[in-house]
């Protein structure tokens, strides 16, 4: 009888700026790794040679305004590029993935944010994915503030980054309410808290990955 492979898990990191996305995925890719999981660590828009150009053309200042609509279809296309040269492959050859970012960011920012129609990017996200969702979405959380204030300390903002406290309070709205909607796949962490306080948060977490893991094996 053949070997039936089962699919990895699908892990997305999500939050607006600054919350410790990225200081929090290499600390968890160390956890998981020193438990046995065979993980690819990738980020939206980006994670191709192709994806990484096209997040080049998203995130610089440019003279003019990028009308919202052609912003969605560069995101989109950078995930296809991903979804077919990354992501599923990895996933059907049983390893975990764990992105930075994915199509939630997209109704937190191209919906909530800029204000396109919650229905556009639903269509795209059926038409570019199909049925793969993610399994499991760690969403950062912490006060626009707060984020803002340590996205200026890292330095040069990019074209997002300079967006307005507005922006981000709609695109933090629209995050907390995905995650009321999608309470089973969710993950809610508390990211105003100190480093060591948001470790042991991602402890639990982890440990719920693992147990949920072992059940599939
Ligand atoms: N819980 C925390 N407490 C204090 N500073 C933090 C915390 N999490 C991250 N930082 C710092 O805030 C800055 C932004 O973090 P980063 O991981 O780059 O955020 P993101 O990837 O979400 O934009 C970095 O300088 C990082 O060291
Ligand atoms: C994946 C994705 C990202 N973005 C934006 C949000 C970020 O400002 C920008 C770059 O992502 P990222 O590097 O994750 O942001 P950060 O500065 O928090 O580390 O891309 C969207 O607007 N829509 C999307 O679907």
């Amino acid at each position: 009888m053949p070997v039936v492979q089962p699919r990895g898990l699908f892990i997305t990191v999500e939050g607006g700026e600054g919350v410790g996305k990225s200081t929090n995925i290499a600390y968890l890719r160390d956890y998981l790794e020193s438990h046995g999981v065979d993980l690819t660590v990738t980020r939206e828009p980006g994670g191709t040679r192709l994806g990484e150009q096209l997040r080049e053309l998203l995130v610089a200042q440019r003279a003019e305004a990028m009308d919202p609509m052609a912003e969605l279809l560069i995101i989109f296309a950078a995930r296809a590029q991903h979804l077919s040269e990354v992501i599923e492959p990895a996933l059907a050859a049983g390893r975990w993935v764990l992105c930075d970012r994915f199509t939630d960011a997209t109704y937190a920012y191209q919906s909530g944010g800029r204000g396109l129609d919650a229905a556009r990017v639903r269509r795209l996200e059926q038409l570019v994915q199909g049925d793969l969702r993610p399994d499991f979405t760690l969403l950062f959380d912490a006060p626009v503030e707060l984020g803002m204030a340590r996205a200026r300390e890292r330095g040069e903002l990019d074209r997002f980054e300079r967006e307005e406290v507005a922006f981000f309070e709609r695109v933090r709205g629209t995050y907390l309410r995905l995650a009321r909607e999608s309470s089973g796949r969710f993950r809610l962490i508390d990211a105003g808290q100190p480093l060591e306080a948001v470790r042991e948060q991602l402890h639990s977490v982890s440990r719920e990955l693992l147990d949920c893991w072992g059940v599939r094996h």
